[in-house]
């Protein structure tokens, strides 16, 4: 299984129909596009971290009962340069590269000058993203690259930054009913200001012109960096029907690193450093006014990469995130740990934190004459807290719904709604995911599914059609399982 990790994948444009034990709902119609690194080698040259893979396209046709699967790499301009030079010549997360290594003196010092403020890849590896009518392969940088839904061939590149400002945007926007999207990015150095920045990209309409959806792109708000220099990382964000949810946790990516790491030969993943004596931030935003509420909520210092989901009820906002108490998850990720054997992985992997689902729960009003130090929660069923302190500010205690979670979904119509099934991957200390898991958050039960010879990756809900209950897609899996 840890050859899993060096080999190339070949890619298969072509549509094979795959073999099919037992059966897959009639209903179920339609392509599930997925991404993900499949190369980590070119010519004599290997990438050190997971998230540096050249990004593979696989899709999965399902039509009357049958499934046809494609992939294709993306054929970004890192792809192309990496392919042509046949070698790695564009930096990814973990890895820096340098791209000719027998250039004269004056190019090399041009080079390295040029890269101060360097351009980043557009290997878009981490998910599928929807904006207007079309899909796009997505990262954490500025750019996004169109694919076709039906070929996966690669089509144009956009550049954030033609539109707004962000030089990094996350990979998991959010999309509302009337099939607007809307992200959230940082801004850096900006007018000297370091900021992040929500987008709503709207929905394309009949006779638009082409990218209207990113000219029409408008930032609904902007929240000031707590410091110029180190604004904080993150991978995701929450949405209700009246906030947005933002963690500024104290994960965070230091610029003046940024900016000499090529001179210092070392890696972007270096630049992001973990200040456990730091307090994380939660920040809401209001979407109709546009402003963040004024009182000060916080927590201890914690990692989040997946907000679960968030939603309103009596005067608060609850969200769910998967969190961690240090920030040692990305490091599990060099090739050199994914490649130790099973038990050998399992003894790193312990020295990693876990991860466990935290519920919040955020009073939007409290009596102003209340004494410091109470609880100003005032919801039933939770033992989630929200301490009153002094000067506006309110300590945020989480309830834990469940341990061992990631890589979370849910049936995205109860997105920013009460809601109660999560499905995700089931953390083990392994390598390569074995189970995935559908936990009930009112009865807080778990069911886990798992075969042998079987690797599921991220669960995707499928509501069925005429769904009445929030779980009605997933009978099929999750009927026969254990508890
Ligand atoms: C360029 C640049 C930057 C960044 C650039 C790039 C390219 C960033 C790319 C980021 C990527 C690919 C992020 C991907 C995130 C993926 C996440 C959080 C995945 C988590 C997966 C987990 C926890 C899986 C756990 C497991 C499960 C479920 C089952 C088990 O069996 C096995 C196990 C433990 C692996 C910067 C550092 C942000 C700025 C500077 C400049
Ligand atoms: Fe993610």
């Amino acid at each position: 299984m840890q050859s899993f990790f060096g080999n190339n994948r070949r890619e298969s444009p072509k549509p094979v129909k795959a073999q099919i034990r037992g059966e897959i709902p009639k209903w179920l119609q339609g392509t599930l596009i997925r991404n993900g690194p499949g190369m980590h080698k070119i010519g004599d040259t290997v990438y050190n971290h997971w998230f540096d893979g050249m990004a593979l396209l696989h899709s999965f046709t399902f039509k009357d009962g049958e499934i046809f699967y494609r992939s294709k790499y993306l054929r970004s301009d890192t792809y192309r340069s990496n392919m042509e030079a046949n070698r790695i010549v564009v930096s990814e997360f973990g890895t820096m590269a340098y791209p000719d290594p027998c250039k004269n003196i004056f190019a090399k010092a041009f080079s390295y000058l040029s890269h101060t403020i360097p351009d980043f890849t557009d290997n878009c590896l981490i998910n599928i993203i929807r904006c207007g009518e079309d899909l796009y392969a997505s990262t954490e940088t500025n750019y996004i690259r169109k694919i076709d839904l039906e070929t996966l061939e690669t089509n144009e590149k956009v550049d954030y930054r033609k539109y707004v400002a962000l030089n990094l945007a996350t990979s998991h926007p959010h999309y509302d009913t009337n099939g607007n999207t809307y992200n959230m990015g940082t801004s850096i150095g900006d007018k000297g200001k370091t900021k992040y920045q929500i987008i709503k990209i709207p929905q394309s309409k009949p006779g638009d012109k082409e990218h209207a959806c990113f000219t029409n792109c408008e930032v609904i708000c902007s929240i000031p960096s707590r410091s110029l220099l180190r604004p904080s990382y993150f991978h995701s964000f929450g949405m209700t029907e009246n906030y947005i949810v933002f963690i500024e946790q104290p994960f965070k990516l230091d610029i003046l690193k940024l900016a000499t790491a090529y001179f210092r030969g070392v890696n972007w993943a270096s630049c992001l450093g973990w200040y456990p004596n730091d307090k994380t931030y939660i920040h809401l935003i209001d979407r109709e006014t546009k402003k963040i509420l004024s009182t000060k909520y916080y927590t201890d210092a914690l990692v989040v990469y997946h907000h679960v989901n968030a939603y309103e009820e009596d005067g608060h906002v609850i969200f769910d995130i998967v969190a961690y108490n240090d920030n040692s998850l990305y490091d599990m990720f060099y090739l050199k740990i994914l490649k130790l054997d099973d038990a050998a992985f399992e003894k790193q992997g312990k020295t990693f934190s876990s991860p466990s689902c935290r519920r919040f729960v955020i009073p939007l009003q409290h009596d102003k004459n209340v004494e410091l130090g109470t609880n100003i929660v005032t919801l039933e069923n939770t033992t989630a807290s929200a301490l009153k302190e002094k000067d506006g500010y309110v300590y945020c205690k989480p309830e834990i719904l469940f341990e061992g979670i990631e890589l979370p979904r849910i049936n995205y119509d109860y997105n920013g709604k009460k809601y109660r099934y999560i499905y995700a991957s089931k953390v083990q200390w392994r390598p390569v995911p074995t189970k995935i898991i559908k936990c009930d958050i009112l009865t807080k039960t778990c069911y886990e599914w798992r075969e042998d010879h079987c690797w599921p990756a991220e669960p995707v809900f499928v509501r069925a059609p005429e769904a009445k209950e929030e779980d009605d897609g997933d009978y099929h899996l999750f009927h026969s399982m254990c508890l």
